[in-house]
């Protein structure tokens, strides 16, 4: 195994790789690190589970499974960036592309009849959503703005919309007949641990077994619970309506990467609330097309298009004008007609709600103009939390980035903890009856009365990573000297087991001295809020959909972005995995390379990874010269920031790449500088000199491909020779590093 494995991604994060890889595999030989790649790619993805269809050429490893395998070892040490957890438009568009590329892809089966399409769509849907974290995160997670991160913000604060007492925005959830209110919870006895299953019983008594292998060990939790259809849909053409009476933009929340299979689901039922009439009317053609309303207006317009014209234009007018009898829609695109509703994944909950609350609670509206919003959560087990925070903006105008104080994360992730890793429990209620949970010794765990089309989920929360998680917790609390709070909400079934765990284990930690509470979401968000604003951190100890929440919204409050959070992922069995940022690929930031050859990624994110990375290997291999590496990277990334080095939004300004030039030439510097090692000192004071003096001739050549066209020449699966082109145009930096 290589000292350090980075893997290769998707979208801006990948372009910007093909930049700083070269320098981090140049500056880590000097002290005889070895880094190596594996590539978890959606298109990578696709390949490696399709050997049958390829030529031997073509044919990929299953490179997320090596590195599933790996995560379990002592020594792992991973720098994963994030990657496309695809909808089914991106993966439809990625099979299409290596179909392009001559790689003899199968089409995706959306109605499989013969026994290969069955395998050919079980093996996509495998690939679809979010596929690759649950299965590297094995360990909790321990998210935070860098220090430098964070007083740079504090001298630089980015802009913040203003919030008015006026404001309309709200959140709307169902708070009855949702997951939060049906859930029932067990901690799991030795008498009932074993194959576990979960069964749907009709009302005629007979039971279909909808999985079969459940398994569960003494100490997990198990949840049970689901949304009622009929409340649902009954509560979105209720909130439909208000904000129409509001004057105010519809805008839907969902997960739909994470939670692939009840969110599409949702949001589908969204879709029909909102194009009611069109789908009434049109039943029987909709029908015969296979419209699925869960993949969206987008994917209703694309199949619509393959009618004759004259049906086509009847049935577009038709939704042209349900859209325009509706309230204004919130818009992914104003100038392309994309809404809020054209794909289940465009508006992703995490970084979509943050965004709107920087913005003084304004979303885009279809005229291109902001507007307050609704912001419709079915589930109410977090909506209040945004509340919460709106409800705060509302009262006291925007937090100020200048003075406020900072809220880190330790969170509740490993082994596909709670919702994160319902997805294969997740089902959809093929009629009136009963689901449960059947444990090995044949009885009954948890069951519930459903109705067709409601949607029934079962979590499982190992008890090791809740112990974990509670040190983790602890650990953080005394190295920060912040007050922590656990966000457990004492009258939901789940956490209510959940406390019974955390004051289990609790009294295991050396706590003295510590400020350590518990509170239910909503209020540990207005906490955490009103203390934020006075200047005061504090830590919030939570479950693994709020650490995806929180991890995104108070960084984007905070600093601007996530993509600048520290993300580290300590291990069960000892390894490291070094996430970079909080957030995602950035799919904007590539269609601006290709207009303009102008990448706004900022690394900084991988910076910190491999910062941290560096010194988990110098911790646990004993390498003294990966602590000099990450200690000068410290200071190469501080001054990165003083000097305002990191990418600006537009053409003209430095880029990524450029960026990438000023860590190199910093890096060198504080190695050169130091006298720790004098070896690195004596192999990078000529390297420092080199770059130094090449410092305009480098940044002009970089600079100077900036505003024409790029040719990466794909979006998925881009030939490397050609990223590489793109991404390293500078001939005097290539030489210095290579
Ligand atoms: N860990 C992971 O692997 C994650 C993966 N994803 C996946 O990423 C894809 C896109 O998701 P989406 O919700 O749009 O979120 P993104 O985080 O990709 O993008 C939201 C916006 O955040 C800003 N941004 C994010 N990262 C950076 C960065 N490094 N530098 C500068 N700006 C940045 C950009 O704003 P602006 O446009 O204003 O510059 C961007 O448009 C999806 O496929 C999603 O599933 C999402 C989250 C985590
Ligand atoms: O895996 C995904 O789809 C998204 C992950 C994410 O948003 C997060 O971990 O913060
Ligand atoms: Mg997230």
């Amino acid at each position: 195994m290589a000292d350090i494995i980075y893997t290769k991604v998707d979208e801006a994060p990948e372009l910007a790789s093909a930049s700083f890889l070269p320098i981090i595999r140049s500056f880590t030989k000097a002290a005889g690190l070895t880094v190596g790649t594996k590539d978890i790619s959606l298109a990578g993805r696709i390949l490696a589970n399709f050997p049958e269809y390829l030529t031997d050429a073509q044919k990929q490893s299953d490179d997320l499974a090596v590195l599933g395998e790996m995560v379990k070892q002592p020594d792992a040490n991973v720098i994963k960036l994030p990657n496309i957890s695809a909808s089914q438009p991106q993966l439809n568009a990625a099979i299409k592309e290596l179909q392009a590329q001559g790689y003899k892809l199968p089409e995706y089966p959306s109605e499989p009849k013969t026994d290969e399409e069955k395998t050919v769509k079980a093996k996509y849907d495998a690939i679809k959503g979010s596929a690759v974290n649950p299965v590297l995160r094995e360990g909790n997670s321990d998210r935070r703005a860098p220090k430098a991160v964070k007083e740079y913000a504090k001298k630089n604060p980015h802009r913040m919309g203003e919030w008015l007492p006026s404001s309309k925005t709200h959140v709307a959830t169902m708070g009855e007949n949702d997951f939060f209110s049906n859930e029932k919870s067990v901690t799991v006895s030795a008498g009932s641990a074993g194959k576990a299953k979960i069964e749907f019983v009709g009302k005629d008594g007979t039971a279909t077994v909808l999985k079969g292998d459940f398994a569960l060990d003494e100490g997990d939790v198990v949840d049970g619970t689901y949304m009622s259809a009929k409340a649902l849909f009954a509560f979105l053409e209720k909130e439909i309506q208000d904000a129409k009476d509001m004057g105010i933009l519809f805008s839907l929340h969902m997960k739909a990467t994470m939670m692939k299979v009840s969110d599409p689901i949702i949001f589908g039922y969204c879709v029909r609330a909102f194009l009611k009439d069109v789908f009434d009317k049109h039943a029987a053609t909709f029908a015969e097309l296979g419209v699925n309303p869960d993949l969206g207006i987008g994917d209703l317009e694309a199949k619509v298009a393959t009618l004759p014209a004259d049906k086509a234009a009847e049935i577009n007018s038709d939704i042209k004008a349900a859209l325009d009898n509706g309230p204004a829609m919130y818009m992914v695109n104003s100038d392309k007609g994309i809404t809020n509703l054209h794909v289940s994944s465009d508006v992703i909950i995490d970084a979509s709600m943050p965004a709107l609350i920087r913005a003084g609670g304004k979303g885009w509206g279809p005229d291109g103009k902001e507007g307050d919003a609704k912001c419709v959560i079915p589930d109410s087990s977090y909506a209040g939390v945004y509340s919460a925070v709106i409800d705060f903006c509302r009262e006291n105008g925007a937090l100020d980035p200048a003075k406020m104080g900072t809220v880190p994360n330790v969170g509740l992730m490993a082994q596909k903890a709670e919702e994160y890793g319902s997805h294969p429990q997740t089902f959809k209620a093929p009629a009136d009856g009963t689901i449960r949970i059947v444990d090995a010794a044949g009885n009954t765990l948890i069951e519930h009365a459903v109705e067709e089309g409601d949607i029934w989920r079962a979590c499982r929360t190992k008890d090791a990573p809740i112990r974990d998680w509670v040190k983790l917790g602890v650990t953080r609390a005394r190295l920060s000297g912040m007050p922590g709070v656990f966000w457990l909400d004492k009258t939901r079934a789940h956490d209510a087991e959940l406390i019974k765990k955390v004051e289990a284990y609790l009294p295991e930690h050396d706590t003295s001295g510590l400020y350590l509470q518990i509170m239910a979401p909503a209020d540990a968000a207005k906490y955490s809020t009103e203390r934020i604003a006075r200047g005061e951190d504090t830590i919030s100890i939570t479950g693994n959909v709020l650490r995806d929440y929180l991890t995104d919204l108070y960084p984007i409050l905070e600093v601007g972005t996530s993509a600048k959070m520290l993300s580290i992922v300590p291990l069960m069995n000892g390894g490291g995995l070094f996430e970079t940022g909080a957030g995602g690929s950035a799919p904007k930031h590539v269609q601006q390379l290709m207009e303009e050859n102008y990448l706004r990624w900022d690394s900084l994110g991988e910076f910190c990874a491999l910062g941290a990375s560096l010194e988990h290997l110098a911790n646990v291999k004993g390498n003294d010269k990966a602590q000099v590496l990450a200690d000068a990277l410290d200071k190469a990334v501080e001054k990165l920031l003083d000097n305002d080095k990191s990418p600006s939004r537009k053409v003209g300004g430095l880029d990524n790449r450029g960026s990438h030039f000023y860590v190199a030439l910093y890096w060198a510097q504080a190695l050169a500088a130091q006298d720790k090692d004098a070896e690195l000192k004596a192999h990078f004071a000529p390297i420092a000199e080199a770059l130094s003096a090449k410092e305009d001739a480098i940044v002009a050549e970089l600079n100077g491909v900036q505003g024409s066209p790029a040719d990466t020449g794909g979006y998925y699966h881009a030939p490397q020779e050609k990223v590489n082109a793109v991404m390293r145009p500078s001939a005097t930096l290539n030489a210095i590093i290579g």
